[in-house]
C-alpha cells in the first residue's frame, strides 16, 4: 500500500553531489551471457576510474545473489525481481552521484527496459558484452557450462533459457576480437565523449 506515502525532495541537489564528486552519475549496465567477461570488464573499468579519481561502486552477480537477493532461483519470475532490485538498487548509487556499474546476465529484454525507465535522461548506459556462447563456453570460468551440458543445471542461459540480444545498446563490446584493455579504452572513451568523465 503506497497510498499515505509521501515523496521527499532533498536539501543536497544532484547538481550540488556532480559538483562536488567532479564527475557526472551515470551507471554502467553491463550485459550478456555467463563467461562473456562482464565482470572482468566491470571490475577493469571501476579500477581505471577509481585510478582517474572518480567515485564509483560495483553491483557484481554472485555477490548480489548470496546477500540482497539471496534466495532467489534462475526462474523467469526470480530472475526478473532480481534484475529489478538490482535496478532500484543501482537507481540510489547513481543519486548518489556514483558512477555505478551492475554486471549481471539480465537476459531479458523489458527488464533491461525498465531499469533504462526509471533513471534520468542519459544516465543508463547499456553496455552489451558480446561473446558467442562456443567462447563462452570453452572459458567456462566456472565449470558450470559442463554442467548444464550434462543437464545438471536447468534453466543456463544460451542453453535452456533465453538470452535477449540488445538491440541498440551504447557500447557493442565483442570480446572475441578485442582485448580486456581494448574493451576499457572503448568504455572509457564513450564516458569521455559523452561528457561524464572530463579526465
Ligand atoms: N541457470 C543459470 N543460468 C545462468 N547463470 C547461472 C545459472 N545458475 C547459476 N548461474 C550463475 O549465476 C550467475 C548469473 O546470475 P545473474 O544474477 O547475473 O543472472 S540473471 O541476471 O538473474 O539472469 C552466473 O554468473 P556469471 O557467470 O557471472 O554471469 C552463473 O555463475
Ligand atoms: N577479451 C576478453 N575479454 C574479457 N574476458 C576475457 C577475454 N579473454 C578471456 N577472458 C576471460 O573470460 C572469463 C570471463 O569471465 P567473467 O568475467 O567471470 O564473465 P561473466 O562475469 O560474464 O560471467 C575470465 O576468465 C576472463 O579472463
Amino acid at each position: 500500500m503506497t497510498e499515505n506515502i509521501v515523496w521527499h525532495d532533498q536539501t543536497v541537489s544532484r547538481a550540488e553531489k556532480e559538483q562536488h564528486k567532479g564527475h557526472k552519475p551515470v551507471l554502467l549496465w553491463y550485459t550478456g551471457l555467463s563467461g562473456s567477461g562482464k565482470s572482468t570488464i566491470a571490475n577493469a573499468v571501476e579500477a581505471k576510474l577509481f585510478e582517474l579519481g572518480c567515485h564509483t561502486y560495483l553491483l557484481d552477480g554472485d555477490n548480489v545473489r548470496m546477500g540482497l537477493n539471496k534466495g532467489l532461483t534462475f526462474s523467469e519470475e526470480d530472475r526478473i525481481e532480481n534484475i529489478r532490485r538490482i535496478s532500484e538498487v543501482a537507481k540510489l548509487f547513481v543519486d548518489a552521484g556514483l558512477i555505478v556499474s551492475t554486471a549481471f546476465i539480465s537476459p531479458f529484454k523489458e527488464d533491461r527496459a525498465r531499469a533504462r525507465s526509471i533513471m534520468h535522461q542519459g544516465e543508463f548506459v547499456e553496455v552489451f558484452i558480446d561473446t558467442p556462447l562456443e567462447v563462452c563456453e570453452s572459458r567456462d570460468p566456472k565449470g558450470l557450462y559442463k554442467k548444464a551440458r550434462a543437464g545438471e543445471i536447468p534453466n543456463f542461459t544460451g542453453i535452456s533459457s533465453a538470452f535477449d540480444v540488445p538491440e541498440q545498446p551504447e557500447i557493442h563490446v565483442k570480446t572475441a576480437e578485442q582485448s580486456i584493455e581494448q574493451s576499457v579504452e572503448q568504455i572509457i572513451g564513450y564516458l569521455r565523449e559523452a561528457g561524464v568523465i572530463e579526465i
